[in-house]
């Protein structure tokens, strides 16, 4: 514990708040590619790249929202028709969600959707939130999250809700719930969705510090089950897939949604609760300012 809190400790602080370490820039275009094999699908949208492979039924759906894949409502809105999409496929059986922007799988919901806009916008922006969660957590076909940068908050909770997690094993990366290092609250369903992949006390002492792991500690916590050397996530991704793949999709399917089913139905039921409850937390003043001097801070980070 002390040793991660140290390894904390070097996050860049600025009042209550810390920064993932940073170091990388990032180009703000990016090139998209095309398959034209008859075995693979590919479609890309402007934040959203998918490659199905007809022949092996996985599909890779790769983040391309420079600079840092944050989850503005484009983007959860472009990724949940394409998740939507790919489950109404039949030649796709498991799914691979990667980034194509160097250093960052996704630095988490973008705080621009959260900070200066009216109670309307927050409504939309959280229940697009919740949708994504929903579909992953719930999705019938395998997933697994190829994590190959750092992925903090929102997109730790994406990569949670995958079947299986791997990491590229950089020392500069860091994964995990940082939300009270910005001085808000992870909603229950976060904190069920880490409390299901670590444990009760490992989630406690994760959300209250709201502490960031390395590679190697997220693998001691069971936050992710595989680290591997960057250039191997996705090929680890695609064997790990073909042993998921060897099950019967059926009793696979049925064991995933009976244990997660519970945790499903809790958000389903609390829904409507859960929007207000966000709508009205991040509307105070007071979250309104921590978020915007998080902000000022992010931006006038530059190493
Ligand atoms: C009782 C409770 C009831 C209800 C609940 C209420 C509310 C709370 C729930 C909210 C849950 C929140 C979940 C989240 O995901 S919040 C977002 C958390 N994310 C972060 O803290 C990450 C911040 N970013 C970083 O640490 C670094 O940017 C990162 C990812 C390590 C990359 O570093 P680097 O490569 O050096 O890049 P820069 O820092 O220079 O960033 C480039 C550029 O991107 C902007 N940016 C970064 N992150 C975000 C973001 N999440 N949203 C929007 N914009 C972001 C950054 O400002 C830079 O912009 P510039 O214009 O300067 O280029």
């Amino acid at each position: 514990m002390a040793a991660v809190l140290r390894r904390g400790a070097k996050f860049i602080s600025f009042g209550s708040s810390q920064l993932l370490p940073g170091g990388c820039k990032h180009g703000r275009t990016s090139t998209l590619s095309f398959f034209s094999s008859s075995n693979r699908n590919s479609s890309s949208s402007s934040k959203i790249k998918v490659d199905l492979d007809g022949s092996t039924g996985i599909a890779v759906v790769k983040f391309q929202s420079p600079p840092v894949n944050s989850m503005s409502l484009d983007f959860l809105t472009e990724l949940s028709i394409s998740l939507e999409k790919l489950e109404l496929d039949k030649s796709c059986r498991g799914v691979i969600l990667t980034s194509g922007q160097p250093k960052i799988f996704s630095a988490g919901l973008d705080i621009l959707d959260m900070y200066g806009k009216n109670p309307e916008h927050y409504a939309e922006f959280w229940k697009s939130v919740q949708d994504i969660w929903l579909k992953l957590y719930s999705y019938s076909k395998i997933t697994i999250a190829g994590i190959n940068g750092s992925c903090p908050a929102g997109g730790c909770l994406m990569a949670m809700t995958c079947d299986y997690r791997i990491m590229a094993d950089d020392p500069r990366y860091r994964i995990g719930l940082n939300e009270t290092q910005l001085g808000i609250v992870a909603p229950f369903w976060f904190m069920d969705t880490i409390v299901n992949t670590v444990g009760h006390r490992t989630a406690e002492l994760s959300l209250q510090f709201g502490l960031m792991y390395s590679p190697s500690d997220a693998l001691k916590i069971g936050l992710v089950d595989q680290v591997v050397p960057e250039e191997k996530v996705l090929s680890t991704a695609t064997e790990t897939m073909t042993q998921f793949m060897a099950i019967p999709d059926h009793a696979r399917e049925i064991s995933k949604s009976m244990l997660r089913k519970p945790t499903v139905d809790r958000l389903l039921a609390f829904r409507d609760a859960d929007t207000k409850n966000f709508v009205s937390f991040i509307s105070k003043d007071s979250i309104q300012k921590s978020l915007g001097m998080y902000l000022t801070m992010l931006k006038q980070r530059k190493v």
